[in-house]
């Protein structure tokens, strides 16, 4: 079995692969992997080739013991507003779902369909624009607030996924409406300002299950940066191969995430790929590295990945709520979750030591190094 991701490969065949070469030619034409595809490639470069056990064709399960099929639980927002009937009971329901799956989706969440559908086409219209018009958007300057790229940190990673990436960081600096492309600028604002609204609600919600005042997570800092992207997975000639996402936990607070209808996203519950069911309408809400820590554990940020596909193309909008403009902020257990029975488990930290942390080590869970027992 051939060897890849270790720089140079030697393929069955003989001959000498150079794969850094390789990464830096697909980089340079900036096209991403869309321009792959129409290119007419049947068969996949090897550096997006993942080890056999890794890729999705070898392993995949989502039934539980009795052979009924697994679901990440589906939460009503309806009720739930700030003096609404229901806000105690979905306060507990998300916080039990945030303890046991970290990932659920909400319905009736506010955000009309139109908005959300707008903004599934608005990425669309970008990824498909002609290369060339693409092309001036691709970048992998983080100082950049608008930039096309496919696969953050391509040249880090063991294998390269089959995707690419349109990214807006819309927070905490207000993003100039004119950088964003004219494709998809109103539908991204829009969409941007309804999902910070609903992020908000949800950190209150989040807040409240953890025993906290509403405005506790709000307060530190966990709206403040908010970056959204648009997802494009082309269809994959040969998906068993690769992945459209690795394995990888979010090292943000929390994402709100909107797919639509092709499915493709799993979730790893107790050692089983669980599929998310695309649902129309709703958002799949999952923690994030930095929850986890603030909540000592309580709340999971569970791994995740996604599939390529032979259908496509598929599209999802996250939008992450992390701040990465202020590196000296120090996050750690929330004190008032500590009791001698909770002790803290994790040390606080630098923002910028564990996002540094997080980017050296690729789509790895990067939170482990911060444990105070090791
Ligand atoms: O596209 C998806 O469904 C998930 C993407 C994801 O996990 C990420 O961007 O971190
Ligand atoms: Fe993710």
């Amino acid at each position: 079995m051939a060897e890849v991701g270790n720089g140079h490969y030697s393929s069955g065949t003989g001959h000498q692969y150079d794969r850094d070469k390789e990464v830096k030619a697909f980089d340079e034409s900036k096209r991403g992997v869309k321009g792959l595809v129409d290119a007419g490639v049947t068969k996949i470069p090897l550096f997006f080739v993942e080890p056999p056990e890794v890729a999705a064709g070898g392993w995949s399960s989502t039934d539980d013991e009795t052979g009924a099929r697994l679901n990440i639980p589906i939460i009503d927002l309806g009720g739930a507003g700030k003096a609404g009937q229901r806000r105690e009971e979905v306060a507990r329901m998300i916080g039990r779902a945030c303890e046991t799956w970290g990932f659920f989706q909400v319905v009736n969440h506010g955000i009309e369909q139109k908005v959300l559908d707008g903004m599934i086409e608005g990425g669309r219209r970008f990824h498909e624009l002609p290369g060339e018009e693409k092309m001036r958007f691709y970048s992998r300057d983080s100082k950049r607030k608008v930039r096309f790229y496919s696969n953050y940190g391509l040249y880090e990673a063991r294998c390269a996924n089959w995707r690419d990436t349109l990214l807006l960081e819309v927070a905490p600096e207000p993003l100039d409406p004119h950088e964003i492309p004219l494709t998809c600028r109103e539908e991204a604002i829009e969409c941007w300002k309804n999902m910070s609204a609903l992020g908000n609600t949800l950190l209150e919600l989040f807040s409240e299950a953890l025993g906290l005042q509403s405005s506790y997570l709000q307060n530190i800092g966990c709206s403040e940066g908010q970056v959204l992207l648009a997802h494009y997975y082309p269809a994959c000639p040969e998906p068993d191969l690769t992945l459209g996402v690795s394995k990888h936990s979010d090292p943000d607070f929390f994402t709100i995430l909107l797919q639509d209808h092709i499915g493709g996203l799993q979730v790893l519950h107790q050692g089983q790929w669980v599929n998310v069911t695309p649902v129309n309408g709703a958002l799949v809400i999952n923690i994030g590295d930095l929850l986890q820590l603030v909540s000592n554990g309580r709340f999971k940020s569970v791994e995740h990945r996604v599939t390529a596909s032979a259908v496509g193309q598929r599209i999802s909008i996250p939008c992450f709520f992390l701040n990465n403009r202020f590196p000296f902020r120090v996050y750690g257990p929330i004190k008032e979750l500590l009791t001698e029975d909770n002790p803290p488990i994790y040390k606080d930290i630098l923002l910028h030591e564990f996002l540094s942390h997080s980017r050296a080590k690729g789509l790895d869970k990067a939170l482990d190094k911060f444990k105070l027992c090791q």
